[in-house]
């Protein structure tokens, strides 16, 4: 049985009320917290920023995976590990040395991943696969959560597992961006590993049943 790790993006909770969506995740069948960091220099959005992050590590009993959608991301490496995220991915649109980047992140004890925007090729991971640990593919265009999933992310997915096969790799896929009850099972039979679900979660009538019925649906025999 595949165990597929479920992340509910905290960028789509109600965040008047993200204690009690905290503690909802806590409780529920979900992995991992997923985190959206914005600049609005990267992406056209600003999300929030560290008082947040603490005040969410401060209750999450989960793995805080944290994605950067920032520019020059090697200023806050530290700070990430010091507010306590297990997983600090970079987009690799966002780095000049992105080798040099994976190693500092991984200096501070965290696991190192790589966000691809919807256009970049997963063939330019080649080089650096066995240093990375997750790869976020994006399927949807960054900076917004509802957006609609792009399907070519079937084909990345599929090209993405050939790599780390052929290099070796333990390298994770995770895919994140307009992820649902359609989709979910299929992203896992191409080869995702994580799935990062907003707003199908948040705004669910019944967010933990949505997480495990998300969980028990990707939980497949592969
Ligand atoms: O990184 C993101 C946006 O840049 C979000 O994590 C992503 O969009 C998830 O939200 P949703 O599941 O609502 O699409």
């Amino acid at each position: 049985m595949k165990n597929t790790l479920i992340a509910p993006s905290v960028l789509a909770a109600d965040f008047a009320n993200l204690q009690r969506d905290i503690e909802m995740v806590n409780n529920s069948n979900a992995d991992w917290f997923h985190i959206d960091i914005m600049d609005g220099v990267f992406v056209p959005n600003i999300s929030f920023g560290m008082p947040v992050l603490e005040a969410i590590t401060k209750h999450a009993q989960k793995t805080i995976d944290v994605h950067l959608m920032i520019v020059d991301p090697d200023r806050y490496i530290k700070t990430f590990a010091d507010l306590g995220a297990n997983n600090l991915a970079v987009h690799f649109e966002a780095c000049t040395h992105l080798h040099r980047t994976l190693q500092a992140i991984k200096a501070e004890g965290m696991k190192a991943g790589v966000a691809l925007n919807p256009h970049t090729n997963v063939a330019l991971l080649e080089d650096v696969i066995n240093d990375v640990d997750l790869v976020c593919l994006m399927s949807v265009n960054p900076g917004f959560g509802g957006q609609s999933f792009i399907e070519n992310t079937y084909r990345k997915i599929r090209q993405l597992k050939e790599i780390i096969a052929r290099n070796g790799a333990s390298t994770l896929i995770e895919i994140d961006g307009g992820v649902n009850a359609q989709n979910a099972v299929a992203l896992v039979e191409a080869g995702a590993d994580v799935l990062v679900a907003g707003n199908f979660v948040f705004r669910a009538q019944n967010p933990t049943q949505t997480i495990a019925e998300l969980k028990a649906m990707t939980s497949l025999a592969v």
